[in-house]
């Protein structure tokens, strides 16, 4: 069994009459990189400062490597815990080479100077982060995002096994946001451990191990970001809407925080929607956020497009779990399909089981079919379902998932544009 880094043990921490954290247990393996998530206020920065010992919890323990922090001298914590604070603000004005070298403090004795060992760590801590091109500037004389850079290379300078970061990429530009990501991540499969409060859910999820959700003060939910980045979490801890799919070029999980549906738009039409296994959520969500009228179907009972659909009170033909759609269903599908001024086909797999949705969409005026990805690497039933798809294809507007409002607005332009045959002559 891997012994755990770090073992927080029902922590409660009050600051002034607020407690601010309450009941918090975690543990942390060796080589894990844990995200801590959730709203302002939520106590993030609060567990990371009991963490690194500099609040004392008043209740419960905080074991790194099993020693209880709060029982050790700072120097002893500053050989476990390094930690980047959010603040980066410094006024003192040492070279960026110094301040890293502040990271040896706990293991300097009071008289001797830096040893060759702790300048090879310096030196190495500052390549790492590419700080070492402004190695002998001012620490007030570079960016914020320079800056916080500098403090993670004295983190790292720190040689701890527990690295904790407060919003390490809040003042980097994307490119800096990425490469110090892929740079924990690297430290991390190298074997340290760091707990890490990112804002940025997508990030987190993408290179995270581990989530820990905070939402005042008690843990919401924890484990790998697919687990604990759900719709229904992120309504509880955030009190967002946000719809929760795969990054088509990652492959990680993905949120999208939309609108409130209580400020719906003022578009007029009706969508039918055909898609599935998820596929359609976030289309659901955009459009019925504009205003549109949205039925959707038929999809399995239990599907995450169905709970979405459920969710925001839409139309929805529904057949059970794994069952084909049978005769009724598609019955109903066509009048959905009939009444809708567009409807709009995701890109889904086309088994035995819903190529009647394919069929029922024939009879569509108006079609807008969302790919992300060619026909034949989906899995279709047979030149059949081939076959009804192309056809389908070749009347329909083809779009990326990004284009569907516009594709759907200027459709039902479309459709209710008298033709000229329907002119009062
Ligand atoms: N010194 C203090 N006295 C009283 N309350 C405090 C004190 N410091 C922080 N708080 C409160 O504790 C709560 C948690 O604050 P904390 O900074 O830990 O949240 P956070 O999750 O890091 O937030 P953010 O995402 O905005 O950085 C907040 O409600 C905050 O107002």
């Amino acid at each position: 069994m891997t012994e755990a880094v770090l073992d927080i043990d029902d922590v409660a921490v009050s600051l002034g009459d607020v407690r601010v954290l309450d009941g918090v247990s975690a543990a942390v393996d060796r080589g894990t990189f844990v995200g801590l998530v959730g709203p302002n206020g939520a106590g993030k920065t609060t567990l990371l400062r009991t963490l690194n010992a500099a609040l004392r919890p008043d209740e419960g323990t905080v074991r790194v490597t099993g020693q209880n922090v709060a029982e050790l001298s700072a120097k002893e914590v500053g050989r476990l815990v390094a930690t980047v604070p959010q603040d980066t603000s410094l006024s003192f004005d040492f070279s960026v080479r110094q301040t890293v070298e502040m990271g040896r403090t706990p293991y300097l004795s009071r008289f001797g100077g830096m040893r060759p060992e702790d300048h090879e760590l310096v030196d190495r801590a500052m390549k790492q982060t590419a700080v070492d091109e402004f190695a002998d500037r001012a620490i007030t004389a570079i960016s914020g995002g320079e800056r916080q850079r500098v403090l993670l290379a004295r983190a790292l300078a720190q040689d701890t096994p527990l690295v904790l970061l407060d919003e390490p990429t809040a003042s980097l530009d994307i490119n800096h946001q990425v490469r110090t990501l892929e740079l924990v991540r690297e430290l991390v499969d190298d074997g340290k451990t760091v707990v890490a409060a990112i804002h940025d859910l997508n990030l987190a999820a993408h290179y995270c191990d581990e989530l820990l959700l905070l939402g005042e003060g008690r843990i919401l939910a924890s484990g790998p970001p697919e687990s604990v980045l759900t719709e229904s979490t992120l309504e509880r801890a955030f009190g967002a809407n946000a719809v929760v799919s795969r990054h088509p070029v990652t492959g990680s999980v993905y949120v999208t925080a939309l609108p409130d549906q209580r400020t719906h738009g003022e578009a007029d039409g009706r969508v039918h929607v055909v898609g599935g296994g998820g596929s359609a959520a976030r289309h659901l969500y955009l459009l019925s956020a504009a205003g549109y009228d949205v039925s959707v179907g038929a999809l399995n009972e239990g599907d995450s497009d169905t709970e979405t659909a459920r969710q925001l009170g839409l139309d929805t033909v529904t057949v059970n779990p794994f069952a084909p759609v049978d005769a009724a269903a598609r019955k109903t599908v066509t009048e959905y399909v009939e009444r809708a001024d567009v409807t709009l086909v995701v890109d889904i797999e086309i088994g035995e089981g819903n190529l009647a949705n394919l069929e029922a969409a024939r009879a569509a005026d108006e079609l807008v079919l969302v790919e992300t990805r060619p026909f034949a690497e989906r899995n279709y039933a047979g030149e059949s379902a081939a076959r009804t798809y192309e056809t389908l294809r070749s009347r329909a507007t083809v779009v990326t998932p990004d284009e569907v409002l516009g594709a759907v607005t200027a459709a039902i332009e479309r459709a209710r544009t008298p033709t000229p045959a329907q002119h009062d002559y």
